[in-house]
């Protein structure tokens, strides 16, 4: 059997430690593409230098030609620019949603078939417009947040518990803005409600809820101590667990940015729920109860993110 093709769209921080996890795993045989020209194939060539230490079998290719992701299995795209400290994730959005219109026609012309996982910021509303350009069905293109910022609330919530971080399951849904929920009430220390196990453990309650703030500003807390760039090693990781819950058709249930309509009041949006990824790509968005304080919270976050798409359609009348 052939091997898979991962594509990945953008050769940055973040597309570089995709291919550096990518092919440590043998997920797939690598293209790394980017605009810049050289860069990603120096990146490919440091990497298959990787091969013979680390012992991975896998061909990786840089590229500045669109050709060379034909017929991918997977396309992971960080194309754009980050946040530089005291900008917003929104602030991206003109320059980023030009980068979806040409990477969108890229996949539309060279691997329609491909399960596509979109990073570039503003996530929600990106995902959205690469969704828009590329023409993809809604359940093979799905937006990366929600994996990073659950894991994120995971390991403060360790920290502060001196728990192992394999035992918290944390759970964060809405737009990857400051205004995403993570959602105590489905927040469970190996199964013990988190708010249980704070009283267990002594632990305040405002203390959970100073973890929930840094949680949601965790992005912008790595841009600031960075100076330059914003994180780019838990972003890689986390897709590359979407990816691979899609190839091995894993049926996980993880929190993404997924095509919601109907469910959660939604009338078509892209934004952060419980997600099956497998086979099929996004196969079903998961409803859950929430209280009336955390239906407040996800409709504020929704609201952002519907704004944000607004702007999208009066940037690129195609989108209207
Ligand atoms: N969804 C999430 O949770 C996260 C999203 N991000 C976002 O991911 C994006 C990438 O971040 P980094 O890899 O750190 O940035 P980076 O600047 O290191 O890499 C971005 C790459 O995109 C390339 N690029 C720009 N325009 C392009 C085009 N039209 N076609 C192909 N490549 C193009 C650049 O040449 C650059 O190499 C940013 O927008 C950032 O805000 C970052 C962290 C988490
Ligand atoms: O904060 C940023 O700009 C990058 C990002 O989305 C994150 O790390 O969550």
């Amino acid at each position: 059997m052939a091997r898979k093709k991962i594509a990945l769209i953008g050769a940055g921080m973040i597309g570089g430690t995709l291919a550096h996890l990518a092919a440590k795993k043998e997920m797939g045989d690598i293209v790394l593409f980017d605009i810049a020209e050289g860069m990603p194939q120096g990146k490919a060539l440091d990497l298959s230098q990787c091969g013979p230490i680390e012992g991975f079998d896998a061909n990786i290719k840089g590229s500045n030609d669109y050709a060379d992701i034909a017929d991918a299995d997977v396309v992971i795209v960080t194309a754009g620019v980050p946040r530089k400290p005291g900008m917003s994730r929104d602030d991206l959005l003109g320059i980023n949603l030009k980068v979806m219109k040409s990477v969108g026609e890229g996949i539309k012309n060279n691997c329609p078939d491909a399960f596509v996982i979109c990073i570039t910021n503003p996530l929600d509303a990106m995902v959205w417009a690469l969704r828009e350009f590329s023409g993809l069905p809604h359940n093979k293109v799905v937006g990366m947040a929600g994996v990073l910022d659950s894991a994120r609330f995971a390991t403060f919530l360790a920290w502060e518990f001196g728990c192992s971080v394999k035992d918290v399951n944390a759970f964060v849904l809405g737009g990857h803005g400051d205004t995403m929920v993570p959602v105590t009430s489905y927040t469970t220390i190996n199964g013990i409600p988190v708010n249980d196990y704070a009283k267990i453990k002594g632990v305040p309650a405002d203390r959970i809820d100073e973890i929930v703030k840094r949680t949601r500003a965790g992005g912008g807390e790595i841009v600031q101590l960075l100076g330059n760039g914003s994180a780019y090693y838990a972003p890689a990781t986390s897709a590359i667990a979407m990816a691979e819950a899609y190839l091995g058709d894993q049926k996980r249930i993880l929190p993404c940015a997924s095509y919601v309509e109907g469910k959660y009041g939604l009338d078509g949006l892209y934004v952060g729920v419980p997600t099956v990824i497998g086979a099929g790509g996004t196969e079903e968005v998961i409803e859950i109860e929430l209280s009336d304080e955390e239906k407040a919270n996800l409709k504020v976050s929704t609201d952002a993110v519907e704004e944000l798409l607004e702007v999208c359609k009066g940037l690129d009348s195609s989108l209207a």
